[in-house]
């Protein structure tokens, strides 16, 4: 069919020039210092101004892009595209056989669904495209010359909220893909407000428009209403006589055919266009005026263009627009997201979108400075490697107290010289077991360059490992390499235990490890959300534990938002992690991929514990034989609930460590004991025990701490929400060389256990519960039953109705980083082309029918939402899809303390 011709009403209000929608500039602590080590500091810049002429080039054509979407949108089918117009692949992979390159793991394939994020590398145009001058002497775009492509295929599941938000932080760019038929759905809106969180300019793709009910111009509205960004319409989908979809671009018409491969294509100007299709040329028209209007309200380069072009929309030049849409992409502040259109699975649009990834997507030195934290000060990383961005000078607290007074230690550096020594700094963003090459640690640089045998340090696991092998990876392909430099990625080989979202530095010296601060740079850091499901697993024989527990912290390395624990009372290990599909995954790579022979329990909620009120303070005196070693150690313990207090509020000067691990608050204060070295020349001062530095001391009586909260005293279930304080009195605690490392933490454990404990005799513990924030997207049809369902059947909370996505606690992972919602943006002064069944005009109301889309967001316990997808599906004609991610955990009533208690015995 082809669709009925339309009249526009142009943009109200163009040509005022980009300020109105200026985002709040990002929270950076920062003092600018004029220091003399400044030309030193330049020398370490991420992108280094001494790169030979050829390595310019490189990074220039390189682009890190990843592909977000809502689960099933098509990810894997247009990476597969990609990868055989690229060259890469000689035949198209398909996901409904499970002859994927990109999902590669075998349990991915089994399941048709993108698990981890696979990392390719191709050409675009493929290489050997060089064109270095335009025949017609005008400027080519960029897309005339090869780029390298590192694409990061991210998951969809909303599963694996932590994962998207670990791949996501590694991009510079993002190619979203829509559902033509489905539209905007709830979970593109959460991983689009994901990817806002870290400013990654994005390019949109509708995909499956040769669908019965694909509707464009209707997902173009849905883009501006739901994601609060102007859609600037870069290509129409047209129906040709019934035939299937024929794609253009504003700029230039080409025809792709069904039934081929989609490498041949008819390109036609306009004029052509109008001899052979008119309406379909009018339309064009349209877009074109529409786009260079929507540019001109926020560039003013293009309104430049357009005097010169004596105020003809249509006399300027494609280069001209293309230039403007880049300008408007790299810069968020002008909300311009730039849509194209396309059927990957009938070949239609991806050669398109690929010249778009590589025209109007950053290339590494253009890509927003990324986030990082060192020494307890935030900012980006360009700041902290140019000397602007000043780090204070570190102190003896893991935590600094606020306004304390700080103590100096002659064995400190000085940061800025420490900050001079950094000769790279690189994000592990996926860990993998290659049958082959063993294990791989995927990595991206963002300074200097990640040598060949160099030392790294690991600020999160605190320990060096060297880099023996360092390859450039093509999907199953990989090739060696010496070096990968800044702005690229690559794999380490070799490496034993760097994890998934660690950060490695390499540093000038010999030194063991690195000065401070730069022992705790951290790279756009992410914090881990909390576990809500656990299963127990099981070695099928004693003989197998060992290789169980191997797989396991493989399992772990690749993805720390898995957590394992024993318990200590039945001694079995427990796997947490995220969902029910997480586990169901873990369980395959563990047993199928990584071959334990192991079994697993059932997957059942992880509920928490917690105190009512404070406990006594209780003091415990370990002294006892561990391995044959005498160890003598105390400590004095007491628990409170945490009430939403900063826990470095709570330090002062006697504090060696104020964190918050797992939900709960450690504070540990040692009064008169001297942890720096300067001063163990102090005779009055109470020293650490002999061999042991302030790190291990703390960390052991940490550790005791959380073991002590992974079993609460009344339920059993792990505490949450708990503040333990600790307290070592050198004087009475310390016992020279028979306080081990393992003696503190026995003491810390026990007297923790025995706050806990005390909890009984007094306020008493409650169980909580997790708690979901539930995205739920309804036609209007379903929405009265499904709202009814929520709040009456499970005990939900509607919180709204149709308004913009709450980022939770878990999804703001940098939380510094969420910036204010955006002011919304009216679908009517948006351009979009009519849809095959719309009436020609375009501007006028959207008539509210029962499909119109609705969102319901509401609190629902966990334990309710079990199996909803299914119900959901039935209360909507399968039409219906929801996300939720966890909220938080919260104190549960007696009856349904006692109704949940019941079921989980009679479970057992
Ligand atoms: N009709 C039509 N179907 C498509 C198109 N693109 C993808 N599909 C189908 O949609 C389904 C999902 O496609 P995938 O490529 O696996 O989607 P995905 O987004 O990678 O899914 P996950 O990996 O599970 O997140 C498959 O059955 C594809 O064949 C298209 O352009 N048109």
């Amino acid at each position: 069919m082809v669709m009925a011709p339309m009249l526009r009403i142009p943009l109200p209000g163009a040509r005022c020039l980009g300020h109105l929608y200026r985002t709040p500039a990002r929270p950076i602590k920062h003092n600018v210092d004029n220091s003399s080590l400044q030309s030193k500091l330049s020398q370490a810049r991420p992108y280094s101004a001494t790169l030979s002429k050829p390595q310019r080039e490189l990074l220039d054509r390189t682009r890190n892009i990843g592909i977000i979407a809502h689960i099933d949108a098509g990810k894997t089918t247009t990476t597969e595209r990609m990868l055989f117009y690229s060259g890469f692949t000689r035949r198209i992979g398909d996901v409904d056989e499970g002859s994927t390159v990109t999902d590669f793991l075998p349990a991915e394939r089994a399941r048709g669904i993108t698990i981890q994020s696979a990392a390719i590398t191709f050409h675009w145009p493929p290489e050997g495209t060089e064109v270095h001058q335009n025949p017609q002497g005008s400027s080519l775009p960029r897309s005339a010359n090869s780029h390298t492509i590192n694409l990061i295929d991210t998951p969809g599941h909303a599963d694996f909220t932590f994962e998207v938000m670990r791949s996501l932080r590694i991009l510079d760019g993002a190619v979203c893909i829509l559902d033509g038929v489905a539209g905007v759905e709830a979970q593109t809106e959460k991983v689009w407000h994901q990817a806002s969180t870290y400013q990654i300019p994005r390019v949109i793709y509708v995909n499956k428009l040769d669908r019965d009910g694909a509707a464009f111009g209707r997902t173009v509205r849905e883009v501006s209403s739901r994601l609060a960004v102007y859609p600037a319409v870069c290509q129409i989908p047209w129906f040709q006589g019934g035939d299937g979809p024929f794609m253009l671009s504003t700029f230039r018409a080409f025809d792709g055919r069904e039934g081929d491969d989609g490498r041949a294509v008819k390109m036609m100007n306009l004029e052509q266009l109008q001899s052979e299709e008119p309406a379909l040329a009018e339309e064009v028209r349209r877009a074109r005026i529409a786009l260079v209007e929507l540019l001109s309200e926020q560039d003013e380069s293009i309104v430049e263009r357009f005097f010169e072009c004596d105020e003809d929309h249509l006399a300027v030049s494609p280069a001209d627009i293309v230039d403007s849409l880049r300008r408007c992409v790299l810069n968020p502040s002008t909300r311009i997201v730039p849509v194209f259109a396309g059927a990957s699975f009938r070949n239609m649009g991806v050669q398109p979108l690929l010249d778009a990834v590589v025209n109007l997507l950053p290339s590494p030195p253009e890509a927003p400075d990324p986030e990082v934290s060192i020494g307890g000060v935030k900012g980006g990383l360009r700041g902290l490697l140019s000397g602007d961005l000043i780090v204070e000078q570190s102190e003896k607290v893991s935590s600094p107290a606020k306004g304390k007074k700080k103590r100096k230690s002659a064995s400190l550096s000085d940061p800025k010289e420490a900050i001079a020594k950094l000769q790279s700094c690189a994000l592990a963003f996926k860990v993998v077991n290659d049958a082959k090459r063993g294990v791989l640690v995927y990595v991206r640089v963002y300074s200097g360059s990640l040598d060949r045998n160099s030392l790294l340090f690991n600020t999160n696991l605190h320990l060096s490992e060297r880099a023996p092998r360092l390859l450039k990876m093509y999907a199953n392909d990989a090739v060696e390499v010496d070096s990968i430099p800044a702005g690229h990625i690559g794999v380490v080989v070799g490496l034993k235990h760097a994890r998934t979202g660690d950060t490695l530095v390499s540093y000038a010296g010999n030194k063991a490890t690195p000065p401070e601060p730069l022992t705790s740079l951290q790279l756009r850091p992410i914090d881990v959300p909390p576990p809500v499901f656990f299963t127990s697993v099981e070695p099928d024989s004693l003989s197998e534990e060992k290789r169980m527990q191997e797989s396991l912290s493989f399992l772990l390395r690749e993805d720390p938002s898995l957590h394992v624990s024993v318990d200590e009372e039945s001694g079995q290990t427990l796997l947490s992690g995220m969902g029910e599909l997480h586990l169901e995954i873990a369980r395959d790579r563990l047993i199928n991929d990584l071959k334990a022979k192991a079994s697993m329990g059932r997957i059942e909620i992880g509920y928490r514990e917690s105190g009512l009120g404070a406990s006594n303070a209780i003091t415990k005196i370990f002294d006892n034989e561990i391995a044959g070693r005498r160890g003598k150690a105390g400590c004095t313990a007491s628990v409170e609930p945490a009430d939403g207090k900063d826990v470095t509020d709570l330090a002062d000067e006697h504090t060696i460590l104020a964190e918050t691990i797992d939900g709960n608050q450690i504070i540990i204060r040692a009064p008169g004991l001297q942890v720096e070295s300067a001063a163990q020349d102090d005779e009055s001062g109470h020293i650490l025990p002999p061999n042991m530095d302030v790190t291990t001391f703390r960390t052991a009586l940490q550790n005791g701490a959380l073991a002590a909260l992974a079993r609460g005293p009344q339920f059993t279930f792990p505490m949450h929400n708990t503040r333990v304080r600790l307290t070592l009195n050198p004087a009475e605690h310390l016992f020279g060389g028979d306080t081990t490392p393992s003696a503190l933490s026995s003491a810390a454990r026990q007297a923790t256990a025995a706050a806990l404990q005390d909890l009984l005799s007094g306020p008493g513990t409650a169980m909580m519960e997790p708690v979901m924030n539930v995205i739920i997207s309804v036609d209007e049809a379903s929405l009265g039953s499904v709202v009814h369902d929520i709040s009456s059947s499970r005990g939900g909370h509607i919180l709204s109705l149709d308004e913009e996505i709450p980022i939770s606690a878990t999804d703001a992972v940098g939380s510094d980083l969420v910036e204010e919602p955006l002011p919304p943006i009216d679908p009517k002064r948006v351009y979009a082309p009519p849809d095959p069944f719309e009436s020609a005009s375009v501007g006028a109301d959207i008539p509210a029918s029962a499909s119109t889309p609705r969102t319901i967001t509401a609190k629902v316990p966990l334990k309710e939402m079990v199996g909803y997808l299914k119900h959901l599906r039935s209360l909507t004609a399968g039409r219906g899809t929801f996300v939720m991610s966890v909220d938080r955990f919260e104190n549960m009533s007696a009856p349904r303390q006692k109704a949940v208690l019941s079921e989980l015995r009679g479970g057992f």
